[in-house]
């Protein structure tokens, strides 16, 4: 695996003519988690969306397995790309089962008779999200973790081959924002999708990500492993936040702490460590 299945290349995505993010440059590979940080603002969903069909680019290309988007068939694309936003909204009372069948819609439209591959796909998907139990429940009736899950069963109903979430963690608690990540990378271990992700916290970008883009300043200004990117000096000119970065012992992940912090508590790790 980590085929490359989507290509960004000298990307310019904005509203209205008015150009976000210059010069992008994104490769999502089969079996890798992609995770994409930036302050709020700076143009992480105008990426998303963009690469997702969902938004004309204001110049440069995306190609999905080697085809340009812009020449994509809608339902093609749908089999190949699935996108959660970062809200979504379903008629009242469906349940998670109806609403995981509306992924199917990508491949057989909605009036189209409903075939065993759809129901594979459909019990795949609530079974790889831990949604199976759910399916009989209505949506309105779930909690946020649990509702996300539904949400997230939905679009692997398609079956795509690029999964793109955007801050599918948020108002969960921390539980369940580590179940969704978690399912995320069965998803790209397992299964071999693509995933291009969306996240706020650095600390699960450093545990998740096989590759973080770090978006700022009107285009991409870093990228690479966590190792790489997750430095002080790159996480200042991003956020304007001078952290240090430590390395949990246990686990290896590294993790960041804004300087001021100790300073201004007069509590530093060590104060922690002892209490
Ligand atoms: N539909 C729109 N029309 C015009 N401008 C928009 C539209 N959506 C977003 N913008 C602007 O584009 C810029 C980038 O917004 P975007 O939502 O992509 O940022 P983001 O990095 O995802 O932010 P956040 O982390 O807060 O979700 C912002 O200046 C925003 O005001």
């Amino acid at each position: 695996m980590n085929d490359v299945r989507l290509v960004a290349n000298g990307l310019d995505v904005g509203h209205a003519g008015r150009p976000v993010l210059k010069q992008v440059d994104l490769e999502l590979r089969s079996g890798a988690i992609t995770v994409l940080v930036g302050p709020n603002g700076c143009g992480k969903s105008t990426l998303l969306r963009t690469v997702a069909g969902l938004l004309p680019p204001i110049g440069g290309e995306v190609t999905i397995d080697g085809e340009p988007l812009g020449r994509l068939a809608r339902r093609t694309l749908s089999q190949r790309l699935a996108f959660l936003p970062q809200t979504s909204h379903a008629p009242a009372g469906v349940t998670v089962r109806e609403l995981v069948r509306h992924g199917r819609y990508a491949h057989r439209g909605a009036l189209a008779r409903h075939t065993g591959e759809d129901a594979e796909s459909i019990e795949w998907a609530l079974d790889v999200t831990d949604a199976a139990p759910l399916s009989d429940r209505r949506l309105d009736e779930l909690s946020g973790g649990e509702r996300q899950r539904a949400w997230l069963a939905m679009v692997l109903a398609q079956r795509a081959g690029v999964l793109l979430l955007d801050e599918p963690t948020t108002y969960l608690d921390m539980r369940h924002q580590f179940e969704v990540l978690d399912v995320v990378r069965r998803l790209a271990r397992e299964h071999g999708i693509a995933c291009g992700v969306v996240l706020h916290d650095l600390m699960q970008a450093a545990a998740y990500a096989d590759e973080v883009v770090v978006v700022a300043e009107g285009g991409i200004t870093a990228s690479g492993t966590p190792e790489e990117v997750l430095t002080p000096d790159v996480i200042d000119r991003a956020f304007g936040l001078r952290v240090n970065v430590v390395r949990d012992p246990r686990t290896g992940y590294l993790a960041c702490f804004p300087e001021r912090s100790g300073a201004d508590t007069g509590a530093g790790a060590a104060t922690i460590a002892e209490s």
